[in-house]
């Protein structure tokens, strides 16, 4: 995630941007990005972070998720994803899903080259 945000900080730092609970720290602290955090996922983060989508403030979700550990919070995870189905907003559950999200994002705010490292 601090990699991606790293890559896409002209696109980010021009966005609201809202956290679960360590993610946030960590992406903020190595960033310097301005993020609220919410919750930390496992205590609530994500409903609140769907309850956002549900209410239409948000434009995308990036939630990368670790495919080879399950998270006790699975059903919370599994709500915010249906959430964003729900209301067709974009979910990415992976890096280079979120590069094309974000490449989008920063080419919609008019920005010449969103993505500062070609990552691959
Ligand atoms: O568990 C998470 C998302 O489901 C992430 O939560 P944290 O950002 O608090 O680690």
């Amino acid at each position: 995630m601090v990699e991606l945000a790293r890559s896409f900080r002209a696109v980010l730092e021009r966005c609201e941007l809202v956290a679960t609970g360590t993610t946030g720290k960590v992406v903020a602290e190595a960033t310097g990005l301005l993020i609220a955090r919410m919750q930390s996922g496992p205590l609530g983060g994500d409903q609140q972070i769907g309850a956002e989508v549900a209410a239409g403030r948000v434009d995308a979700v990036i939630f990368l998720r670790d495919p080879l550990t399950a998270q006790p919070h699975e059903p919370d995870i599994s709500a915010l994803m249906r959430v964003c189905d729900v209301h067709d907003v974009p979910l990415a559950t992976n890096a280079a899903t979120a590069a094309l999200i974000l490449t989008a994002l920063g080419q919609r705010l008019g920005l010449a080259d969103p993505c500062a490292r070609h990552t691959g």
